[in-house]
């Protein structure tokens, strides 16, 4: 008896607990679904059993190892592991979770080095603050969406003078390989050290080499603590692959949906474009021209249209995007570049001729195209440049016809100094991107002839010493242009004088008869 009372007495705390927890649980039927593992390999698993799962829906293997449902057949599920799938064999339980991809978005990213589920690469520790959002909302809606007006400073003088970019555009870079596709996008990122925008570079399957370049310049000439990237390298898993863009989406969108301005590189489409058709021919599903899937472009366009200028009630954030593509031999008409053109609202394309020939960026002038248009541009640069791209082009149509000698009528020698000095003038080394009243000064002095006195093989010093001195030299012109995008008739005269000083000391020292027209 005495034993039995003990007994209750050590039970009773115990039973209390107990009875605590179960009252606070929630009372209630909960189903989970368990399939089973019919086929693994490559990235992919078949499972069967799944009859309620839900496209894109997370799917939980056990032991921390995740996929989610791409292809929905009658009798399977073809999922898309986010792992390379080791130790995963068939036969095993899988579980739907319910819920789709989330990723962790927030300011605590920013300065990180991640890859696409978030995780950092970098050795910093956990992601500060970070909460979870799906890696594919839906694109704000039309009449979320505001026109495309402000610019975003590229830093590369080509595109901003002749093509400009603007808050919430998507303008596809695109040549084949090594043109100097990634350092003009990079380029953009570095532009934005001294901008409110915040950038985003995703590298899809790129070689570590060139991922180590772009964030080594990130971080020597931008604003790293402002940037974030996001890596899947060529050995990940291809769902990892996958998911990169949508990610560092919803990574970027965090800041648009908050007011704020973001800046997105996708490093590279054409890579994701092939891990996409890797996996729907892994999924069995039946391919299309060239092999990829018939959704490949629909993949592209629900990526790209969440990049967006919102309009005032919905906080007037921005987004843009700079997707790159990759062609071969300049075929512009493949099938995954056309894809891309319609999508985009420009292009700029490289042209390995040109970067062959030492044009560097490589940007031909005759196919790329912005469908925005200089409504963005800032009123001086695009008072300075109004004429730029046209007699550019006629020189270059010039420069063809007189190359076998001939014509020596003085206008033509004109042009063809002209035309060779804006050649000249935009050429540009990596990782140097100009200030917007760096450009409106080269642009002028080209544009109105001053530079016509500067010899050819100067014009790379002359830019140089416009880079270098005029922040000290010509302040109130900087002030104007940077603070209010024009420039009136006083900051017109000063920075005439200012660059009418400048080509005199540059002609000077030219040899006898530089300058004269080549
Ligand atoms: N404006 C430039 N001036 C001098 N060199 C340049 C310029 N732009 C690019 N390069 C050089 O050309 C090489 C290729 O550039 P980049 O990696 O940007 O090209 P890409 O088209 O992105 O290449 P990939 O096809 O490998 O992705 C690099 O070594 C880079 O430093």
């Amino acid at each position: 008896m005495a034993s039995e009372t003990q007994g209750d007495l050590r039970a009773t705390p115990w039973l209390d607990r107990i009875r605590q927890r179960v009252d606070a649980a929630a009372v209630g039927p909960k189903a989970r679904q368990i399939g089973r593992v019919e086929e693994v390999g490559d990235g992919i698993a078949l499972v069967s059993g799944l009859a309620e799962a839900r496209l894109d829906e997370l799917l939980d293997f056990g032991g921390g190892r995740f996929g989610f449902a791409q292809v929905l057949e009658e009798d399977h599920v073809g999922c898309v592991l986010l792992d390379t799938g080791e130790g995963i064999e068939a036969g095993d339980r899988v579980s739907g979770t319910g819920d789709v991809l989330r990723v962790p978005v927030g300011e605590g990213l920013l300065g990180r080095i991640v890859d696409p589920l978030g995780r950092p690469l970098d050795g910093k520790g956990e992601i500060a603050g970070a909460r979870l959002e799906p890696i594919e909302p839906p694109a704000p809606e039309i009449v979320a969406r505001d026109a495309v007006t402000r610019p975003v400073q590229t830093g590369t003088l080509v595109l901003d003078a002749l093509f400009a970019l603007g808050r919430g555009q998507r303008e596809l870079i695109i040549g084949d390989r090594a043109t100097g596709k990634t350092t003009v996008a990079l380029d953009a990122i570095i532009s934005q050290k001294q901008s409110d925008i915040v950038s985003v570079y995703v590298a899809i399957g790129q070689k570590s080499s060139n991922v180590r370049r772009a964030i080594e310049a990130i971080a020597a000439h931008g604003a790293p603590e402002r940037t974030i990237v996001v890596v899947a390298g060529p050995s990940d898993a291809p769902g990892l692959q996958w998911i990169a863009p949508f990610a560092a989406m919803t990574m970027a969108e965090y800041f648009r949906d908050r007011g704020g301005h973001a800046l997105i590189v996708i490093d590279d489409l054409t890579k994701h474009a092939a891990t996409h058709r890797e996996i729907a021919l892994l999924t069995r599903q039946s391919p299309g021209r060239e092999a990829y899937p018939g959704d490949v472009f629909y993949v592209h366009a629900r990526l790209l249209e969440r990049a967006a200028m919102l309009s005032k009630e919905r906080g007037g954030g921005s987004l843009t995007a700079l997707p790159i593509a990759e062609t071969d031999a300049g075929n512009l008409s493949a099938y995954i570049p056309t894809n891309l053109i319609s999508i985009t609202d420009g292009q700029i394309v490289l042209d390995a001729k040109l970067f062959n020939q030492g044009q560097k960026p490589a940007v031909d002038v005759g196919t790329s195209v912005s469908r925005v248009g200089g409504k963005t541009q800032a009123k001086a640069l695009r008072e300075a440049a109004s004429t730029m791209r046209l007699d550019y082009a006629q020189f270059l149509e010039l420069e063809m016809f007189t190359r076998f000698g001939g014509l020596s009528d003085a206008r033509v020698r004109g042009r063809l100094a002209r035309g060779s000095r804006i050649r000249a003038i935009l050429g540009q080394r990596p990782s140097r991107p100009y200030r917007l009243a760096e450009e409106v000064a080269l642009v002028s002095a080209v544009q109105s002839g001053l530079a016509d006195d500067v010899p050819i093989e100067a014009i790379s010093a002359f830019a140089e010493a416009v880079r270098e001195r005029m922040g000290a030299e010509a302040q109130e012109v900087v002030r104007q242009v940077e603070g209010e995008g024009t420039l009136d008739e006083a900051g017109e005269t000063a920075l005439r004088n200012w660059l009418g000083r400048l080509v005199r000391e540059f002609s000077a020292n030219a040899p006898e008869g530089a300058g004269q027209g080549r």
